[in-house]
């Protein structure tokens, strides 16, 4: 089981609710992808109306967690006040916490998130904060008050998969007791695996999923990934070694001549 704050769940994958082709494939892919929790953008709901009823409806009757997020925010003025919208309108305290640093990159402003992190704990929030993969922006997201990491593994919807195994390893060693849940930039099932292996908690994703030709199906292979690489990071794998070592034991072989 994955503990978020408290809370147990039974699936390792986060799936964002943005782009799908229809209403119908969001409802199938979130099922096969047996996901506990879904993010939702605040500004969508906001784009009220009867789409925006819809949409939040369509949320409700899926029976998972909703972790709204601040995506779109550039200042921890607005991501505060988005936090806050936020609380009311989807009744959780939880916040997927974005601030954007960077137009080309959508890289988190890691001065602005930290500032707006320990306003937002303070008022009791529970921040899932979206950083990069720093280990001081991850300590002062801590001493700021978050009990959960989000490191990227690339820039949102690239699909350019882990670009920084070096510092998402050290992130993970540094604090091996953090959940954290990679988030942002995964392209392929592998990409999934591979984080995982690394001992990761948890994958949030949206766009590999929504924009594959079939995202019912891509849903349900990155959950096979995701559980396949927990799996194996709790196996014990074989270390990469330089020499060939015999898979078939040599000593007592029969000799044909
Ligand atoms: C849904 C959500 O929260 C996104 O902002 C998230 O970061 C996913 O990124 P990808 O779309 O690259 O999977």
């Amino acid at each position: 089981m994955l503990t978020l704050y408290g809370t147990e769940l039974s699936s390792r994958l986060l799936l964002g609710t943005a782009q799908y082709p229809s209403p119908a494939i969001l409802m199938d892919a979130v099922k096969a992808s047996e996901t506990k929790i879904v993010t939702v953008s605040l500004r969508r709901e906001m784009a009220g109306g009867k789409s925006g009823d819809k949409f939040w409806s369509l949320i409700q009757s899926l029976g998972v967690h909703v972790l709204p997020n601040t995506a779109g925010c550039h200042t921890v003025k607005e991501a505060v006040l988005t936090a806050q919208m936020a609380r009311d309108i989807f009744a959780t305290d939880w916040i997927k916490l974005e601030v954007i640093g960077n137009h080309d990159t959508l890289q988190p402003d890691v001065f602005a998130l930290v500032d707006a992190a320990r306003i937002l704990t303070t008022d009791g929030f529970k921040v899932f904060p979206y950083m990069t993969d720093d280990l001081v922006v991850a300590e002062r997201l801590l001493e700021a008050g978050c009990e959960v990491l989000m490191p990227w593994c690339a820039p949102i919807g690239s699909a350019l998969g882990p670009l920084n195994l070096h510092a998402l390893r050290a992130l993970r060693g540094h604090f091996p007791d953090v959940p954290m849940i990679v988030d942002a930039g995964l392209g392929r099932p592998s990409h999934a695996a591979t984080v995982m292996e690394l001992g990761f908690d948890a994958i949030l994703l949206n766009t590999a999923v929504a924009k594959a030709a079939d995202p019912v199906a891509m849903a349900a292979a990155f959950a096979k990934a995701v559980d396949a690489g927990h799996m194996a990071c709790h196996a014990g794998m074989l270390e990469p070694r330089d020499v060939a070592v015999p898979s078939t034991p040599v000593i007592g072989k029969a000799v044909f001549s």
